[in-house]
């Protein structure tokens, strides 16, 4: 079995990746299979953090590895949280996250709650070789949680393709639709000529 790693530290985002990753025989690895890093994510894009995470990763690991930034889009908000998704509310707590998120939107209506999820995926190997994929999914932000599946802000986030909330879906169901999912079948086109090159 080969192994790859992951620079996050996020265990709902390495459990996704662990389960896309299995069937196609990898062992996925994370931040917390290494010694701790500080990794200062102040890109000003997705593509900007991912790749600042990666960059720390392989320079410190002297490996492969992939980075994945993601957060959420909300077209009521002019795009906000988007890449300052994790420290919305202030300090990585998803639940004040959600909170907040539901008082910024409360005199919002229904057909102006659109949003999408974003993820991009870099990934990096020691002697620069880079590839970048990108996904989304499209959705509305509803009034209250639901479900309790997942991780982040997927009890909020209402998959319109599914009609039911992100923390609704399976494990399987999720990685089938979301933004990670999609981002990594794009990744995958091009992962074999990536790894191997
Ligand atoms: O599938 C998801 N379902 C719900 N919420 C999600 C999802 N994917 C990202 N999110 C949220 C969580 C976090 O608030 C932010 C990502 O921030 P982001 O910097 O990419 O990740 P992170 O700081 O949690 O971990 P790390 O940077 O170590 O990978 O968007
Ligand atoms: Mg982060």
């Amino acid at each position: 079995m080969q192994t790859i790693i992951i620079a996050t530290k996020n265990q709902g985002k390495a459990r996704e990746y662990r389960e896309m990753f299995a069937p196609l025989g990898f062992e996925v690895k994370t931040l917390s299979d290494f010694r701790p890093l500080t990794i200062n994510e102040n890109g000003n894009s997705f593509e900007e953090n991912a790749t600042i995470k990666v960059e720390a990763v392989v320079k410190n690991l002297n490996l492969p590895a992939i980075a994945d930034d993601s957060g959420l889009v909300v077209d009521a908000l002019g795009g906000r949280p988007g890449i300052h998704s994790a420290r919305y509310a202030g300090d990585h707590d998803d639940a004040a996250n959600r909170a907040k998120l539901l008082r910024e939107l409360a005199d919002v209506p229904d057909d102006k709650r659109t949003a999408h999820f974003h993820t991009t995926i870099v990934g990096l190997k020691p002697d620069g070789k880079k590839l970048v994929a990108n996904g989304r999914v499209d959705g509305h932000i509803l009034h209250q949680e639901v479900g309790h599946n997942g991780f982040g802000y997927d009890p909020l986030f209402y998959v319109d393709q599914l009609q039911c909330s992100m923390a609704q879906l399976t494990p399987e169901q999720k990685n089938a639709i979301s933004h990670r999912g999609n981002a990594l079948r794009e990744f995958m086109k091009h992962f074999d000529e990536w790894w191997q090159g």
